[in-house]
């Protein structure tokens, strides 16, 4: 059987490439394959590589008609089934007669061409055994969602009983596809419809490319919001040897609030001497200078594990109002302790001296 994966010498992916192909798009109702299909016609409805048949259809045109068909009664498309005008033919869950002309498909898979249509699920093996051994056949089964597929058939005003009838019929159908279809692609249109289309482009441009085809290229990620580019500068810096100094990527400085991590330090040292005091704030100021000259030339690098971790903003409040009250009495007590002891001492060397010159005297019993 012609299929992709069956190729296995050049000279068979040569003829392949060689060959004219078939492109079933296949689906169940409300799955999207007209909205998607006329998307992709606007794109590549004129490129000479694809020939695109038009449908025969038994059914009178409406203004809401997206696809451009031959419109035909019932008469005349059973004449032309007896007259083997039709290469496929079905009818669909609506009722009515669709058919794709032979002479059409023919000629364009002869012109080498990629044939591309919207089909029955019914027709899928018919064209694997009319055509699989001759050219390419793909088959691109567009659907979604059972939910989705019922809302979409809900809106296009189809009863509930049928919608009901269609979703049963969509079961049975699916699995001839998958017993069925060569080259098979299945796309799942939940999402946006330019979503849906461009995965159909895709299949129809890359499905059955040869090797010299371009293959499908993934482009790098753009960093494009200021969360993003967090992330990217973080990834960075986890690797020092990648580290570069971009301007644009520079990360926001964590900020550290030195007046709450030195009152921090000073309740954990429960600091009481003046001296100490005034050595640990000239410490704090230094570095702080130090910070501002550094802030601007480099990419914040992670802190090593080691480092004392910083006060976080919950905490640090309650332990600086604490701190302050410390800091503030501590000094005073010290110089009521000094004036007590000097008080103190100068009595006890009075007392002596007074002693010793005799003016004062042990008392007489
Ligand atoms: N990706 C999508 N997101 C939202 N709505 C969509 C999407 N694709 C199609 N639709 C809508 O779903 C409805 C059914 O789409 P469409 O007629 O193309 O389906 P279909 O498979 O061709 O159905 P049918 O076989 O019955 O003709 C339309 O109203 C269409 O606008």
């Amino acid at each position: 059987m012609a299929t992709l994966e069956h190729i296995t010498t050049a000279e068979e992916s040569y003829a392949f490439k060689l060959r004219g192909k078939l492109f079933l798009i296949v689906g169940p109702a409300g799955a999207g394959k007209h909205t998607l299909f006329e998307r992709i016609k606007k794109i590549i409805g004129k490129d000479e590589e694809y020939h695109f048949p038009k449908r025969v259809i038994q059914k009178a045109k409406t203004a809401e008609d997206v696809e451009d068909f031959e419109d035909v009664t019932k008469m005349a498309f059973i004449s032309m089934v007896s007259k083997g005008e039709f290469v496929f033919h079905w009818t669909s869950h609506h009722g009515s007669e669709h058919g794709i002309r032979l002479q059409d498909v023919q000629q364009a898979l002869d012109n080498k061409k990629k044939v591309v249509f919207l089909a029955s699920r019914q027709v899928v093996k018919e064209a694997k055994e009319k055509f699989g051994d001759s050219y390419s056949v793909h088959v691109v089964e567009i659907t979604a969602e059972p939910e989705i597929l019922k809302t979409r058939l809900h809106e296009k005003s189809i009863k509930a009983e049928d919608i009901k009838q269609k979703l049963k019929r969509n079961e049975a159908l699916e699995k001839e596809v998958a017993a069925n279809a060569v080259n098979h692609v299945l796309i799942r249109n939940n999402s946006t419809v330019s979503s849906g289309a461009s995965k159909l482009l895709q299949a129809v441009l890359f499905q059955g490319a040869s090797a010299d085809e371009p293959e499908i290229v993934v482009a790098p990620k753009v960093v494009e919001h200021k969360e993003e580019k967090k992330v990217a500068a973080m990834e960075a810096v986890e690797e020092p040897s990648q580290i570069h100094i971009n301007e644009d990527a520079v990360l926001e400085e964590p900020k550290i609030n030195h007046q709450d991590l030195l009152q921090q330090t000073l309740n954990e040292l429960l600091v009481a001497d003046e001296t100490l005091l005034e050595q640990i704030k000239s410490k704090a100021s230094a570095s702080d200078s130090e910070h501002v000259a550094t802030k601007k030339q480099t990419v914040a690098a992670p802190r090593p594990a080691s480092t004392i971790p910083l006060p976080t903003p919950a905490h640090v409040p309650i332990v600086a109002n604490k701190k302050v009250a410390v800091v503030k009495e501590q000094p005073v007590i010290n110089k009521i302790i000094k004036w007590a002891l000097a008080i103190g001492g100068a009595s006890v060397v009075g007392f002596f001296v007074a002693k010793k010159f005799g003016l004062i005297k042990k008392s007489e019993k």
